[in-house]
């Protein structure tokens, strides 16, 4: 039996509200940074990586009921129809749904850093919550003066990734801050591209993205440069000996900016059709960071031995 139209859209419009692909940015974080500590020490705590991936999607849950909570006052998600706020009618309970996640997230973070007796875990994660605050919270909202993919940059590159590595093995590595570079782009990239379609409502509420700033169009001509960049630093890096070879595995995500670059570039001026656009650079994050951390994973093999990592 098909369900009625009117059903159907709603769970459409939940659905999208939740985006549940967007949880990517949770995940692989979590991934590449315990792939490089297994590279450099051979060792992975499981119990450590399942807790801070369970922190991190709560963390992340939080962000983003929290985010629909902030734009309802603003007036800028009026006319989004898969804001949380508008789907319930019911802010206070998305805001108290959304705390809740937050809580869940820095419990299990603060678990972690009890367990080893050591805080730094807790307060790289601290910062970088705060910068998702900062991002979006009265009275700041800094991603209304489009400092949103900065913010970004360092809390999803730097500061998660030297915690997850730190998680860990307890200690700093400069192959980590430099993966963590690549990651923190490619994350900032998502928020980036998701700002064409709504770029009408974004001038109208007064937040001046890169997008309203730049425009849509000279906006997707930056693109190519931008994922230029992404694999050309993972190239440098190889080149440097400071990646080993099997990270060039990423590479294997091109498809993904190229689709993304092309998409963009022929329909930057359609909201409707850029709408999803997101999307692409979501799984462009998703498979350039699995493969990365494959990379990682598999030059700490035995086969090692034989001159393959
Ligand atoms: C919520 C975010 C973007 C939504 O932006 P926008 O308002 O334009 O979108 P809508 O159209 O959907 O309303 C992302 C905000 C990213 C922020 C700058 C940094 C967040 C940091 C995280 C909370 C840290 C997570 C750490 C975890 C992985 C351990
Ligand atoms: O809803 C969105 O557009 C985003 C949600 C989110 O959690 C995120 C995280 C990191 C980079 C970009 C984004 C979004 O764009």
């Amino acid at each position: 039996m098909t369900a009625p139209p009117l059903e159907k859209s709603r769970r459409q419009l939940w659905l999208a509200a939740l985006k549940p692909p967007m949880y990517s940015v949770a995940v692989v974080p979590i991934w590449v940074g315990t792939a490089i500590a297994r590279w450099e020490t051979g060792e992975v705590d499981w119990g450590t990586f399942t807790q801070f991936l369970t922190a991190a999607i709560a963390i992340v849950a939080w962000s983003n009921i929290s985010n629909d909570v902030f734009d309802s006052e603003t007036g800028i998600d009026r006319n989004k129809h898969h804001s949380l706020v508008n789907l319930t009618a019911n802010k206070s309970l998305v805001f108290w749904i959304g705390n809740g996640c937050l809580l869940i997230g820095l419990g299990l973070i603060l678990r972690i850093a009890y367990d080893q007796q050591d805080i730094t875990v807790l307060a790289l994660i601290g910062a970088a919550c705060l910068l998702g605050y900062l991002y979006q919270g009265p009275p700041f909202r800094l991603g209304y003066q489009g400092l949103g993919e900065i913010l970004c940059f360092f809390a999803y590159g730097p500061i998660t990734l030297s915690a997850v590595y730190y998680s860990q093995t307890q200690s700093w590595s400069g192959v980590n801050l430099l993966a963590s570079i690549l990651l923190g782009w490619v994350t900032s990239l998502i928020l980036y591209c998701s700002h064409f379609h709504q770029v009408e409502d974004d001038r109208k509420a007064g937040k001046r993205s890169p997008i309203v700033r730049l425009g849509t169009a000279r906006g997707a001509q930056l693109l190519p440069g931008i994922c230029g960049i992404l694999f050309g630093l993972l190239l440098l890096f190889v080149l440097m000996g400071q990646f080993p070879v099997w990270t060039l595995l990423m590479g294997g995500s091109l498809p993904y900016a190229v689709k993304l670059c092309r998409f963009i570039g022929a329909h930057h001026h359609q909201p409707q059709l850029v709408q999803n656009c997101k999307f692409i650079a979501v799984a462009l994050h998703f498979w350039s960071g699995l493969l990365l951390g494959l990379g990682f994973m598999l030059a700490a093999q035995p086969w090692e031995s034989f001159g393959l990592a």
